[in-house]
């Protein structure tokens, strides 16, 4: 093991309250919400086919002009409320808000900077609104944080000199004071997902990353922070030259997941991200992102899926420029949420299901405080039978199909096939969507 100043803090999982509630939230509400959300993907009348909060750079929009939209930035259908209802409909139990992406524009009414809420048609403090209506619904609310920062002058991707490090320098005491400040407004915060910290001049800067980790925690005990923010003394990130997970959740699936059979990934918390049309995390109106909206019994699987895996699952929302909320993006959190609502003990609190192999039909999840082990049917074979392979030795006595009919359980029939191999005949079990069932061993 090489002697890293800069590495990881630990070995194994936090195992602290704070960070077995994020783990047992397994569904997030990411939301990306910024001056991009106006132009929305399209600029001078064309549609730029790319991520929306990409915009600037890939449309290459001059400075001023992009700084501009924070006059037309009026909030005039923000409403926290309702961005919080969105919330409870999707059965989330934490969100994630974009404080400040790659642009630079920072939701609240930021010491350190002129370009912020303060100064927009209604100055309201979106963060401070935000942060009051999703904890009075009893959800944590998590802040992500750009390190990367297109706009600031001391902003530099590599460093090839004296006057880039002394530059970069000014820029990384900008971020941290913006970090304290954020740390000190809204101190009931419950985590910080920093991105943006790809580019070389953040790598060489281990000792920041550490640093900003090192102060959070301090100011907010508890406080969950994300892989994504560190590098180590190697510029090695996520995990460290020795091997080590730094930070207290791995976060690099970003629009994918980890194989369902890759076991090695339960071994430590993590989260993936995912937007709901293919591409774009930014409110993009044209029908590039439009027609690839997500169907919700995709992302009720995505949701089994990192449970099964002791993951946690973050689906992305891009309100619109004014501050409404996409219908066809309400409308998925809605239909997701009501399977939750019905299934959801299968998820919450859940997670690997220890010696249950990969069945490729679904996925086992298991309980992590009862050991109740679930079956999640996401992918009903031709034949609709599904075949339960149980740990060896185990025996199946019993098969309740979660929420069918009304009922909290409705018992279902199996046969053994051989050892401890049953089939179960999904016919007649009914279910808005995928089906679940709780196995009694
Ligand atoms: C969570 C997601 N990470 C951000 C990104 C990116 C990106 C996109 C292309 C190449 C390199 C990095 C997206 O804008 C969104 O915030």
């Amino acid at each position: 093991m090489m002697d890293l100043k800069y590495g990881a803090s630990r070995e194994k999982p936090r195992e602290d309250a704070a960070m077995k509630r994020f783990r047992g939230h397994r569904v997030g509400q990411f939301i990306h919400w910024g001056l991009y959300a106006l132009p929305a993907g399209r600029w001078e009348g064309k549609d730029v086919e790319f991520a929306a909060e990409f915009l600037p750079r890939v449309a290459k929009i001059p400075q001023h002009r992009w700084e501009a939209l924070a006059n037309d930035f009026t909030l005039a259908d923000f409403d926290a409320e309702r961005w919080a209802d969105t919330a409870v409909a999707l059965g989330a139990r934490y969100m994630t808000i974009t404080t400040k992406h790659h642009d630079g524009f920072c939701l609240w009414p930021s010491a350190h900077t002129d370009f912020h809420m303060g100064n927009t048609p209604s100055g309201r403090d979106v963060l401070g609104e935000l942060v009051a209506a999703y904890e009075a619904r009893g959800i944590d609310v998590n802040f992500y944080y750009s390190v990367l920062d297109w706009r600031h002058p001391d902003w530099r991707f590599t460093l090839e000199n004296d006057a880039d490090n002394l530059a970069f320098a000014r820029y990384l005491d900008f971020a941290m004071k913006q970090l304290v400040e954020l740390a000190e407004r809204y101190p009931s915060v419950k985590g910080f997902w920093f991105d943006g910290t790809w580019d070389e001049s953040v790598k060489a800067n281990g000792w920041w990353t550490w640093e900003v980790e090192r102060m959070l925690k301090e100011r907010i005990p508890g406080v969950v922070v994300n892989s994504r923010l560190r590098a180590d003394d190697f510029g090695a990130r996520h995990v460290d030259s020795n091997g080590l997970l730094m930070g207290d959740y791995e976060s690099g699936y970003e629009r994918r997941l980890p194989e369902p059979w890759d076991r090695s990934v339960a071994a430590h918390d993590w989260e993936a991200c995912m937007t709901i049309p293919q591409a774009s995390w930014g409110y993009h109106q044209g029908p590039w992102a439009q027609s690839t909206l997500k169907h919700p019994w995709d992302v009720v699987d995505m949701i089994a899926h990192c449970t099964s895996l002791g993951g946690n699952f973050l689906l992305n929302f891009g309100p619109r420029g004014d501050g409404s909320m996409a219908p066809a993006e309400v409308e998925i959190a809605r239909t997701v949420g009501q399977w939750l609502g019905v299934n959801g003990e299968a998820i919450y609190g859940c997670g690997f299901a220890e010696g249950w192999e990969y069945p490729g039909w679904g996925y086992f999840t298991q309980d992590s405080s009862t050991g109740q082990v679930f079956a999640v049917v996401t992918r009903e074979p031709a034949s609709g039978r599904i075949r339960l392979e149980l740990p060896t030795g185990m025996e199946l006595v019993g098969l309740q199909l979660l929420g069918s009919a009304g009922h909290p359980f409705n018992e279902h029939p199996f046969k053994r096939l051989a050892g401890s191999v049953f089939e179960v005949d999904l016919g007649g079990a009914t279910s808005a969507g995928p089906l679940v069932f709780a196995l009694e061993t």
